[in-house]
């Protein structure tokens, strides 16, 4: 069996073809335009990278993009200072602050301090309890990524075995709750998960999420199963040269695809959408703070 290719950069380019539409409508009918903003504290040249396409993105589908650049040794009291203005300020309707944060910054504490409703990483206590209790919230952009796609390859989740590798409060916790919504019977699989193959072997849903490059093969998944590899990580590729790298999942990408039914690539899988439901988030969010109508599809 060859899994068929679940490619997230074309499904990214039609969510954010459908936030463009409904930003536009806003703007016509109501005046208003959402605005995101991201704070990046420090010079870490991944977090740059994706600040700077999620910046060109968000001006892309008609939104307005603040971004705060702070030094890396910015006090807490600076960054909780500046979230206050952003929370206060009518023309910011979504907040993000780029993690991890510099060692001396109190993550918990930065990210609390972000008003619920502008909250579109959906990381705040109070996003994290709502989804918890199947209350409407703002939802993690990853996850929900991730669950777009699975919807949109399975159509009903209930009832399926989804195995979830990774408990991390940003991917494999609200991964699982989200799973859990919709029927599916969900494992959560970590460090200390004991027989992690066999358990993978069970499901019908195997998401990774781990940050070990390549660490699901091809012999811990059904045949069949979905794979969707959340991985990020870059690799040196001294096959291409020299001091060159190249990205690669959690996953092992062609042992997976012998055995998948359907599998999600790196780079061109989870990491586009991730954007592209951060940009849905930033619509959803202003069109609750404005009591307008929310657009159909694009959250949980
Ligand atoms: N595509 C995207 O948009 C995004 C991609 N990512 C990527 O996803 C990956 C995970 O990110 P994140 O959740 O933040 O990572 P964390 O490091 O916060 O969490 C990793 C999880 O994997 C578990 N784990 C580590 N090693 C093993 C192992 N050998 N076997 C089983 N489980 C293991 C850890 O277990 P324990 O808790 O026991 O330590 C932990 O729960 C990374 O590659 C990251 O770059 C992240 C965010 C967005
Ligand atoms: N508050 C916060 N929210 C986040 O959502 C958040 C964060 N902090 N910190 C870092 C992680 C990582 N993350 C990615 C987003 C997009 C791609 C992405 O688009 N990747 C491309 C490839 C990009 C490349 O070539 O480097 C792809 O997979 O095709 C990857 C990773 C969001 N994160």
């Amino acid at each position: 069996m060859t899994a068929t290719v679940i490619d997230g950069k074309a499904f990214a380019a039609k969510v954010r073809e459908q936030v463009a539409e409904h930003v536009a409508r806003l703007k016509e009918e109501n005046g208003i335009t959402p605005g995101l903003a991201v704070v990046l504290v420090g010079e870490d040249p991944a977090s740059q990278v994706y600040v700077r396409s999620k910046g060109k993105q968000t001006v892309e589908v008609g939104m307005n993009s603040f971004e705060h650049k702070l030094d890396v040794d910015t006090s807490e009291e600076d960054l909780l200072a500046l979230l206050d203005e952003l929370n206060a300020d009518p023309a910011v309707h979504g907040i993000l602050v780029q993690l991890p944060l510099p060692g001396h910054l109190n993550e918990d504490l930065v990210i609390n301090r972000i008003d619920p409703a502008k909250d579109v990483d959906g990381f705040h206590i109070s996003n994290v309890g709502l989804l918890g209790t199947g209350q409407k919230s703002m939802v993690p952009c990853t996850p929900l990524g991730c669950l777009m796609m699975l919807r949109d390859h399975h159509g009903s989740l209930s009832g399926l075995n989804a195995v979830v590798v990774g408990r991390s409060n940003i991917v494999g916790k609200p991964m699982a709750n989200l799973l859990l919504r919709d029927s599916c019977t969900v494992t959560i699989a970590h460090s200390r998960t004991k027989e992690i193959e066999a358990l993978c072997k069970t499901a019908d849903i195997v998401v990774a999420a781990v940050g070990r490059p390549e660490m699901v093969t091809g012999d811990w998944i059904k045949p069949g199963a979905t794979v969707i590899d959340v991985g990020i990580n870059r690799i040196d590729a001294p096959e291409k040269g020299e001091g060159k790298t190249r990205l690669v999942g959690d996953c092992h990408y062609e042992s997976c695809a012998e055995v998948a039914g359907a599998i999600t690539p790196v780079p061109g899988g989870v990491g586009p959408m991730t954007i592209a439901c951060l940009l849905a988030n930033t619509l959803t969010a202003c069109c609750r703070a404005n009591d307008l109508a929310e657009p159909e599809g694009l959250t949980a």
